[in-house]
């Protein structure tokens, strides 16, 4: 079938040529217009509009009718056997090419029929990326590929575009399978520019995407650069859940052959009843979900507004929409939301009347399911919570219903499960719904917030400058959450942290690496009223207010924030709240940007939880930082004195001082983290090489300086796959729970692996070779151990298999939490640095970032009082918001890359 393409909004461009032109207005995809030219017809036009030219009906029939029937007679016709041709399929198929502006079709009797179609395309040894939130199905068949076909499948977090680009092999990877959005999450991927990144990285690999969430109505991918385009027909294109169907359609003959040749052979295309049901329910495809995903966006802005976290591209603060909205011409009619508590979720999808309880969707019904129950319950557990598939998360797919009978069914839902109350408003009689805790079941979030008189602002009229390092770990760390020794070292990449007042009695915080994150509070916005202060003098607990983070978050909500970005501002608020002493609320705009890859390993939330904590205590006046000692005058006014021994900084801020910046910064870590070791902040604040043993268990709690690394040179690779630290800490933690006897050995081992490395480390008389080997083969250790727990990465594993490759046979391990992120390899001192620049350069062509590093540097620095005039009470004059930028200004438009050097060369800093 040969078509012309069309544009994003549906209609067709011009027919090229070959095309055969057709001579029916009801069959063609053009319409006259006034000025004698054919222009396209409109998407819901051509719908309707079945006929295909070159297989017109010999009675004239309006309907195409139904050849129902095996085998055709004769020799020689175009028809013989329905397994190879049917007219009833094959004027289908031509609909299906129309509408999706392509340039062949194929219907075959399911959606996974179509996915079996196009995977066997590959061979054994071929390599498939795929996403990591992907119809359970899919993953289903794919797992059965890499079990007994031969085909290596990579879960990828698609809906990062770089970060699929480490997997993109040349002569290895045969296909990229994509879904946008995502089922259930609605995670949008950027499918034009991985579609980019296949074509350089790996030309002859095919990306295939699964449309079905969308349908060829409001997405045509093949228009951004996929190769294959596959729905499942039973959804959308057929809307009534009648039958069953796939769809493929490509626009390569080469391709297209091949899959004819497939379905042939295995004798799945669609029967011709079935043929004629999806062709009729296809007429009505636009009509249908333009009601459906108008009732869509209602439904989801209801539950938003609620205070649920509701996935949905329509929805103003989805992190994929600007991507979505490039690539589609509407939101579809899939929405999910979270409640916080699976028998709480459970128990709205059973007091929903209209709403039925099925999987699959599209259809002209409304349904609810829960996805880790139902639709992706063949995915394990374990893999459904690495892939952030959420256990009580409720998937809502929208029919044409009445939107009003649908948002009523919905509500008595939330009522009766008591995921929300009602409460009549005395003033005027209105009712108003307020989303209950689940934690507790009582509690009401989004409670009006009280009015806090400030009183007199009491405002630090300086700008701060603080710093800390990230760090990486050598040996221990998840071990070292559970009472094991770890060895880590600060590494020479850092977090800057800037406070600059404001007039205007409002905090700001602006993260300019998370996405360009920009928030303003008055100080009357934050949830004081949940705030249990702190009795003055006494420290903060082990235990977060869970309260006051939730409120926060609440706050936050109306902020729109990404998850990243949203636990960095919740992680400053609550200090900022925990800190706060009376009516003395000291404002400020807060600037954080750092030099480090972030979520990587490097323990990048750790230096900021020490920027944001260090900043805090001194705006809140809990911290004092000396100023730099003065050299005093000589008589004669022209000489010092004395002699001024420089330190370069170093040990000027008093230990007491660095113990309290460190206790807030694990407050801060905590609420980042979940469950921290505290190693992290640890090294961010005092810097050097430590072993550390968390206090709580059974072995001896210390933090012992370690010497003996300043002069080791390493690698750091980052594997540029992102990862969640928490859950992988609590992933770990679970384990331990359920396998004692698996893990804890495995936990012991590391123990002895940190204190080899320690005594080692500490022996003078160890030659230096011995040293080296020794550690390297620590390393190797330490890795196996971390793969037997469960986090390491195939990407993680492409990095040790490249850096043990001759000629270069170094050793290497993940460092940090690992499931991607980055691993750290030892570089011995005879290795050359023409080997190692050959090394980085390979490793960059395979898409990876590496940097060449030694370890144990500064700890947290604070650009001394003394020495700020660069930054001290000079006005811009124009500042909107009433603050002084001077520093500021010029902190945000550092390249990254001079970031360190600037920051450096502004004047004295002084260090741990
Ligand atoms: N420069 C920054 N600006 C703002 N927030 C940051 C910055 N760096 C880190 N964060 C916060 O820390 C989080 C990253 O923490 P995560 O644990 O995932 O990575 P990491 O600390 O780099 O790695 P690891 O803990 O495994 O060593 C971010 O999501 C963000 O909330
Ligand atoms: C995975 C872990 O051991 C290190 C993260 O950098 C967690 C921790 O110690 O907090």
């Amino acid at each position: 079938m040969v078509l012309a393409k069309s544009d994003n909004n549906g209609p067709l461009t011009p027919i090229s040529e070959g095309t055969p032109v057709p001579d029916s207005p009801s069959g063609s995809a053009f319409r006259a217009s006034s000025n004698g030219k054919r222009r396209p017809y409109h998407f819901s036009t051509q719908c309707v509009t079945v006929e295909n030219p070159a297989q017109k009906d010999q009675y004239g029939s309006s309907s195409v009718p139904i050849y129902q029937t095996a085998t055709f007679k004769g020799m020689g016709g175009e028809y013989d056997y329905t397994r190879s041709g049917n007219p009833t399929r094959s004027h289908l198929e031509h609909h299906v090419a129309k509408i999706s502006s392509a340039a062949h079709a194929f219907v075959v009797s399911s959606g996974m029929a179509a996915l079996d179609v196009i995977t066997r395309l590959l061979k054994p040894g071929d390599e498939v990326v795929a996403g990591d939130d992907l119809y359970g199905g899919t993953n289903r068949l794919l797992t059965y590929l890499k079990n007994n076909g031969g085909i290596t499948v990579h879960h990828v977090d698609t809906t990062d575009a770089p970060s699929v680009v480490p997997y993109l092999r040349a002569g290895k990877t045969a296909m990229v399978l994509l879904e946008s959005p995502t089922n259930p999450l609605l995670k949008v991927v950027d499918i034009e520019r991985i579609c980019a990144s296949v074509r350089q990285h790996a030309p002859d690999a095919l990306v295939v995407v699964d449309n079905t969430m969308m349908s060829p109505y409001l997405q045509r991918p093949l228009e951004h650069g996929a190769d294959l385009v596959y729905d499942s027909g039973t959804k959308y294109l057929s809307g009534h859940h009648d039958l069953m169907a796939g769809v493929v359609v490509c626009d390569r003959d080469d391709v297209a052959q091949r899959i004819a040749f497939t379905i042939n052979a295995v004798g799945n295309a669609l029967s011709p009843f079935d043929s004629f049901l999806l062709l009729r329910g296809i007429k009505t495809m636009a009509i249908r979900m333009d009601r459906q995903q108008s009732s869509a966006q209602r439904v989801a802005t209801f539950l938003d507004s609620l205070g649920f976290r509701t996935f949905y591209p329509g929805l103003p603060g989805h992190p994929g929409k600007d991507i979505h909205e490039r690539h589609a011409s509407g939101y579809g009619a899939v929405l999910s939301f979270v409640t916080g508590d699976k028998a709480l979720s459970e128990r709205i999808v059973g007091a929903t009347r209209l709403w039925g309880i099925s999987v699959s969707f599209g259809a002209v019904n409304s349904l609810i399911s829960m996805p880790c129950l139902m639709s992706h319950a063949s995915i394990d557990a374990a893999t459904r919570a690495s892939r952030g598939l959420p256990e009580d998360l409720i998937r809502l797919c929208v029919g044409i219903e009445d939107p009003a009978d649908l948002l009523e069914d919905l509500e008595c839902a939330l009522l009766q499960a008591g995921a929300i109350s009602s409460v009549e408003l005395p003033s005027s009689g209105q009712r108003r719904l307020t989303r209950v805790r689940p934690d507790d079941g009582t509690g009401l979030i989004g409670m009006a917030v009280e009015k806090i008189n400030l009183g007199e602002q009491d405002v630090e009229k300086r700008e701060w400058f603080v710093s800390a390092p990230g760090k990486v770990i050598l040996f221990g760390e998840h071990a070292v959450v559970h009472g094991v020794t770890a060895i880590a070292a600060a590494v020479n990449l850092r977090c800057f942290g800037l406070t600059t007042p404001r007039e205007d009695g409002k905090l700001a915080l602006y993260l300019p690496d998370l996405g360009g994150y920009e928030e303003t509070w008055s100080l009357d916005e934050l949830p004081w009223d949940v705030l249990e202060p702190l009795p003055e003098g006494e420290a903060h607990g082990p235990v977060l207010d869970e309260k006051l983070v939730a409120a926060i978050v609440e706050t936050l909500k109306a902020h729109c924030a990404t998850k990243t970005s949203q636990a960095a501002a919740v992680a400053f608020l609550y200090l900022y709240m925990m800190m706060a002493r009376g009516d003395t609320k000291p404002t400020f705009s807060f600037t954080a940007r750092s030099n480090m890859p972030i979520s990587a390993g490097l323990g990048s939330s750790a230096a900021y939880s020490t920027c944001i904590s260090s900043a805090l205590l001194l705006l809140h006046r809990r911290i004092t930082i000396p100023t730099e000692p003065a050299p005093t005058a000589a008589p004669n006014g022209k000489q010092p004195a004395h002699v001024h021994i420089s330190h370069n900084g170093r040990v000027a801020i008093p230990k007491p001082t660095a113990d309290e910046i460190n206790a807030w910064a694990f407050i801060s870590e905590k609420v980042l983290h979940g469950n921290p070791s505290g190693i992290d902040n640890s090294v961010a604040v005092y810097g050097g090489a430590l072993a550390y043993t968390r206090p709580g268990f059974e072995r001896k709690a210390g933090l012992d300086p370690l010497n003996g690394f300043k002069s080791v040179r390493f690698l750091l690779v980052n594997s540029k796959i992102p990862r969640d630290t928490k859950s992988l800490v609590a992933g770990v933690g679970k384990r331990k729970a359920e396998e004692p006897d698996v893990i804890n050995p495995i936990l012991d081992a590391i123990q002895n692996i940190s204190d080899e490395a320690r005594r080692a480390l500490e022996d003078p008389e160890l030659p230096r070779q011995t040293l080296i080997s020794g550690l390297e083969a620590l390393i190797d250790e330490n890795h196996e151990h971390l793969v037997s727990l469960g986090v390491s990465h195939p990407a993680l594993e492409v990095i040790r298999a490249k850096t043990a490759s001759a000629p270069y046979n170094l050793h290497t391990k993940l460092t940090g939490a690992g499931g991607g992120g980055c691993a750290v390899t030892l570089v011995p001192d005879q290795f050359s640095d023409e080997a190692l620049q050959q090394l980085v350069a390979e490793l960059r062509e395979d898409g990876f970032d590496a940097y060449t590093t030694t370890v144990g540097g500064s700890g947290l620095g604070v650009f001394s009082p003394r020495s700020g005039e660069d930054g001290e009470n000079v006005s811009t004059g124009g500042g909107d918001e009433g603050m002084r930028v001077p520093l500021r200004s010029q902190f945000l438009d550092k390249d990254v890359l001079e970031l360190a050097e600037w920051v450096e060369d502004r004047g004295r800093w002084l260090y741990v």
